[in-house]
């Protein structure tokens, strides 16, 4: 009888090799002991000045041995996507999340570029849908988003047929690799001529409503919901720009914009309370198991990105494994020599790998896939009464502590469940029936008493919520793997300045080490790897307890002055398209105009 063969591994598990680092590392540790040693010895001798030396010395070796032990295991993921057809016969489904917040400060067509390269990824269009949060709740970006969409069914079958690399048109048409890449055919050179003219058109159009006045705006039709509207004060607002009616077939998915309901008084928590409103939205339309959440200054790179992920998240042996996957953030257009360190080349290469090697790699906030059952708040399967404690998902729930948990929409609960039985899909559904039960869950007062911020979702209480949401994921047992195919998934925009680095590092700094400092517990972490056990020092985090609801309702603290931090690509020399100029983003940091 012959053996049934096991399909082939989607992933391999690589130890990386650094010797040089570690013969240094081990001198450093070694020379550093022999100075503490020394200092003791000689203690008795000295007066206070040596004391003070020694606890300064121990706190910095200290701090370097944490360092140390982060990285000395690490790792890296091989991932083969052509192996996915044989372990699983469909892809799953993935809904795509997409934040701006301000159309001066993100300008709408970086969020159009980014959008238009997450609708051509290479992944079955039926089994995607992409919703786009606007907190700037502004008429341009909604504006610009259907424009682009009409864009998008000329350039996603372009990019399918010619197997175009980069799928961000402002970055495929500003490189000079466009031009010689792919076949010369005279059929390619014709199609090639006619999208960057409708790409040129795109950007126009989108330039030319961002300079005009909004009094000069005409708000009818479509676009009444718009009119008379404050950014701060106003009713969610969703609109389906496009629905994938025929599956397969479609050349789109799903797109969907959505400005949550804002009133004053009213904390909107950043963010974080974007990505929950995306989140229980999505999960009443599409419901995927999957979640993919991008920043929208941040293109994808690698039109394979979507299938890399799948083979980290279908092939573990245990869902545990692979809580989410983290691409690393890697920016386009950095200066030369990096001055300000915005590349993070250190953190990427060495600390970051070095973390995948023990729970897996933190959270970044941006080019992350998580499964929805994790941000629900639930534990894996296996795991002790510990984490258990961490999750209001255990046991059966009555129906009453569903509500207090998930908030007041049964829709939203029926979806709920079935994410967290693991089920792919409910039945279809008719897009516009869905938009009422979807206002409901994006109006600002559904939070209120419920587990959202705090037990489920993206955490609130810092400006760092990709920092909190990661650690309380970890927290609860979960691992997560870092992907890193080549070419890089994800591109996005670095500050190209000093003083705005600065200020982005300050606002990461102190919010992290605010929020990681409210109950940190130092413990021995011990965890197997494939090929060898790896104990290392690691920090634990447990997660505060939820806001009570006078806290939940404070008022948000008047915000300081803002400056616009707004400036072009740092690359000056990049070749402009000849017959009109189109406009090619650069970086902003809302958070830290506002920190
Ligand atoms: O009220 C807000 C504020 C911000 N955002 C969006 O959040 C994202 C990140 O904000 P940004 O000001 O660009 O912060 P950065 O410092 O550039 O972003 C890094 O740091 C953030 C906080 O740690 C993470 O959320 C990001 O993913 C990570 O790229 C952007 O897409 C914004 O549009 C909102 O949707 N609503
Ligand atoms: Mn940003």
């Amino acid at each position: 009888m012959a053996n049934a063969i096991s399909p082939p591994n989607l992933f391999d598990k690589v130890a990386l090799k650094y010797p040089i680092h570690r013969a240094f590392d081990v001198t450093i540790f070694v020379l550093l002991i022999s100075l503490l040693v020394y200092r003791l010895l000689n203690l008795s001798n000295h007066g206070f000045a040596w004391l003070l030396a020694l606890l300064c010395e121990s706190c910095f070796t200290f701090i370097w041995v944490l360092t140390l032990s982060t990285k000395w295991n690490p790792v890296e993921y091989k991932t083969y996507p052509e192996r996915l057809s044989q372990k699983a016969q469909e892809l799953p489904p993935v809904d795509i999340f997409v934040t701006t917040a301000d159309p001066v400060l993100e300008p709408p067509i970086l969020t159009v570029n980014t959008v238009i390269s997450l609708l051509a990824v290479e992944y079955p269009v039926d089994k995607l849908a992409c919703y786009v949060s606007d907190d700037g709740c502004s008429s341009i970006t909604y504006y610009s988003l259907v424009e682009a969409s009409k864009f998008a069914r000329l350039w996603v079958p372009f990019c399918k047929k010619y197997n175009i690399q980069s799928r961000a048109p402002f970055r495929y048409f500003s490189s000079e690799l466009s031009l010689t890449s792919n076949c010369n055919s005279l059929e390619f050179q014709q199609e090639y001529k006619k999208m960057k003219d409708e790409y040129e058109d795109l950007a126009c159009k989108i330039e030319s409503v961002a300079v005009e006045k909004s009094s000069e705006w005409d708000l009818s039709g479509d676009f009444a919901v718009f009119s008379n509207i404050e950014r701060k004060n106003h009713p969610a607002i969703i609109k389906v720009i496009w629905e994938n009616k025929t599956g397969l077939s479609d050349v789109l998915p799903h797109l969907v914009y959505i400005s949550r309901e804002k009133r004053p008084n009213h904390p909107h928590h950043y963010k974080a309370g974007a990505m929950n409103v995306l989140t229980r939205v999505s999960g009443l339309i599409s419901n995927a198991p999957f979640m993919l959440n991008v920043d929208c200054d941040m293109f994808v790179n690698n039109p394979e990105t979507f299938r890399h992920a799948m083979c980290l998240l279908l092939g573990s042996k245990n869902e545990r494994e692979s809580g989410f996957v983290q691409y690393p953030q890697y920016f386009y257009d950095g200066l030369k020599d990096d001055p300000f360190g915005n590349q993070f080349v250190i953190l990427q290469k060495y600390i970051l790998s070095g973390v995948a090697g023990i729970q897996g790699p933190y959270y970044e906030g941006t080019g992350c896939f998580h499964r929805r059952n994790v941000i629900y708040g639930s534990c894996p399967d296996d795991i002790g009464d510990q984490a258990k404690n961490l999750t209001p998902l255990y046991g059966d729930l009555a129906d009453k502590e569903q509500l207090k948990i998930f908030g007041n929409s049964k829709e939203f609960i029926r979806s709920a469940a079935y994410a967290l039985q693991g089920k792919t899909n409910m039945s279809p559904k008719d897009l516009p029936n869905l938009i009422e039960a979807a206002h409901q869950v994006a109006c600002c007062g559904y939070e209120h008493g419920t587990s959202w911020g705090a037990e489920v979702g993206w955490q609130y209480g810092s400006t760092v919520e990709d920092n909190l949401t990661g650690l309380m994921i970890h927290a609860r047992g979960w691992r997560s793997v870092l992907c890193t195919p080549d070419p890089h998934a994800f591109l996005g925009c670095a500050p190209s300045q000093g003083p705005i680095s600065m200020t982005q590092q300050k606002r990461w700094a102190t919010a992290k080490s605010g929020g990681n400092l409210r109950k940190p517990v130092v413990t021995f972490s011990s965890t197997t790897a494939d090929d060898h056990d790896n104990h290392s020092l690691s920090q634990h985090w447990q997660p505060p307890p939820p806001l009570s609801t006078s806290q939940q309702l404070k008022p948000t603290k008047n915000l300081p002055p803002t400056v616009d931090l707004f400036f072009p690509s740092a690359d000056q020399n990049r070749p402009t398209l000849p017959r009109r100029s189109v406009i090619i983003p650069g970086h902003s940091t809302l958070l830290s105009r506002l920190f």
